[in-house]
This record gives structure tokens, C-alpha cells and sequence, in this order.
């Protein structure tokens, strides 16, 4: 059961005035760190999206479970689309993930493997929503780097990354239970995860062995994790979110999930340790 005692951080982020050497940023910065040091995850409350742009995502991507197999398959073909579902322990578990951030025209290719008019609608509203995630990616790091005293690492970190979406879908099919799409208990890997759901069922993990609701649901509310190789480069300053999803309502729930994962050929350490 999730704990109702202990609550994860909210933080503000729609202030104006939110910029690096401000009173604000100063004592933002303070409560993510203090939140990625405790339970590795917060929620913020973020407004630069705009309500069409998050409804748009997520009316689109409703669209996209509703596609037959086949074109989820032909979407696996192609190179850096991954495309999971029909696991047996998981049978209501799907989802589809793309490194679309890095690739040119990679959102054109989801687009059109999903849609036969290419749906510029979607590819519009996708790169315009994970333009401002990216920006609230930045924001933390730099905060984190910040408050470790390695503001000069902060070029190399932000330059270390590639972004991966990914789009899940839980189905819920009544009578079959909540168990053939709940996600088990993981960490991420990657610096940090943002989440958006469309209903709640996000749990994290507490050190008391609670497992704690993620009320994300609110328009402007996105979920923060820290994740594994944030935790290494870090020298284990973060804890690393253990989470999992467990959907509770008789409706499907959607989220979608930007990573930032470091490069294959960066090495991730602490960089204290690199300069000796
Ligand atoms: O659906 C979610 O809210 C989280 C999914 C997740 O943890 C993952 O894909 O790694
Ligand atoms: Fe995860």
C-alpha cells in the first residue's frame, strides 16, 4: 500500500524571476537538491507548457494504442525505436520509446509510421512539449551541480546527454486486475527521468520501506527522478528513485517519460575524482 505519512517534495518553478544569481534560484536550487539527496524525486510545478501542447500529447498518443500490433511492430524496425509490450508477466503493458531528441526528423518518422498523413498536428505539439521539459532538465542540473560546488562541470554534464522519450500505456481491461500492467520496482538509468501522467499510479520508494504516491495529475505538475548515472557522476550525493507503477483507476492510464541518458562513449564519474 502507498503511505499517505511522508510526502514528496513540490517545487516551484513558474516564477519569472527563476535565473542562476537570483534570491529565487537560490533558494529553489536548495529544496531539489535537498529532495534528489532524500527521495530522489520531486514534484514541479511547471507552467511553460502550454494546456494545448499536454492535452495535445496525450490526445495523440491515446491514438497510437489503439493502432493495430502490426504498426507498433513496423515501428520497432526502425533504428532507435523500441517498442515493448506483450510481455507475459505484463500482458497490459505497452510502450514505445525513441531517441528523437537527437536524431533529425525522428519525430516525422514516429509520425509517420503511425499516422498516413504524417500528423504534422503531432510532430508539432511533441517537439514543442519536449523543447520545455528540456528546459526544466537544464534547470535542475545546473541546480544540482551547483549546490555540489561544480558549477565549472556544468557545460561538460550538459553536453554528455542524449534525450529519449517514451510513451507507456496501461491498459485496463475490467475483471483482469491491476497486476498485468503494473511495472515492477526499478531504478532508471540515465541522469534524470520527467514524468507526466494522465492519472495517478506512480509510487516511489522511501528509505522507511514506504512506498509513497506520486500525485502528478495537477496540469501543470511534472514528476522529477533522479536516476543511476546521475547518482555515480555524483559520487551517490543523489539517491537514485526506486519507483514503480501500480494503476489504480478503471481507466487506461497514459504517461510519458523524457530520459536524458549519458553518451556511450562518456565515462561517468565523479568529477573529483577526475581531477584527483
Ligand atoms: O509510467 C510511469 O509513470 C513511469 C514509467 C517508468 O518508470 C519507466 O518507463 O521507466
Ligand atoms: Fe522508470
Amino acid at each position: 500500500m502507498a503511505s499517505t505519512k511522508v510526502k514528496i517534495p513540490t517545487i516551484d518553478f513558474c516564477n519569472l524571476e527563476l535565473k542562476p544569481n537570483t534570491p529565487q534560484w537560490e533558494s529553489t536550487k536548495v529544496q531539489v537538491f535537498e529532495a534528489l539527496q532524500e527521495f530522489g524525486c520531486f514534484e514541479a510545478i511547471y507552467d511553460k507548457v502550454p494546456n494545448e501542447i499536454r492535452e495535445g500529447m496525450f490526445d495523440n498518443l491515446k491514438e497510437v494504442f489503439d493502432f493495430p500490433l502490426s504498426k507498433l511492430i513496423e515501428y520497432r524496425e526502425k533504428p532507435f525505436h523500441i517498442y515493448d509490450g506483450k510481455i507475459p508477466s505484463i500482458p497490459l503493458y505497452g510502450s514505445v520509446s525513441s531517441a528523437d531528441l537527437v536524431l533529425p526528423n525522428s519525430v516525422e518518422t514516429f509520425a509517420n509510421t503511425f499516422w498516413s498523413d504524417g500528423n504534422p498536428n503531432f510532430s508539432n505539439v511533441a517537439k514543442s512539449y519536449f523543447k520545455q521539459l528540456m528546459e526544466l532538465y537544464e534547470m535542475v542540473t545546473k541546480m544540482v551541480l551547483e549546490s555540489l560546488g561544480l558549477k565549472n562541470y556544468i557545460d561538460e554534464i550538459l553536453s554528455s546527454n542524449f534525450f529519449v522519450s517514451r510513451f507507456t500505456n496501461y491498459k485496463v481491461i475490467k475483471g483482469e486486475g491491476e497486476n498485468k500492467s503494473k511495472l515492477p520496482p526499478h531504478t532508471d538509468s540515465g541522469y534524470l527521468t520527467i514524468i507526466k501522467q494522465n492519472q495517478n499510479g506512480l509510487q516511489v520508494l522511501y528509505k522507511n520501506g514506504e512506498w509513497i504516491e506520486l500525485n502528478n495529475t495537477s496540469p501543470n505538475s511534472y514528476i522529477v527522478l533522479s536516476a543511476n548515472d546521475f547518482m555515480a557522476w555524483t559520487n551517490n550525493s543523489l539517491t537514485s528513485a526506486e519507483h514503480r507503477v501500480v494503476p489504480t483507476r478503471d481507466k487506461d492510464r497514459l504517461s510519458i517519460q523524457l530520459f536524458s541518458i549519458p553518451h556511450p562513449d562518456y565515462t561517468v564519474k565523479d568529477p573529483k575524482r577526475i581531477s584527483g
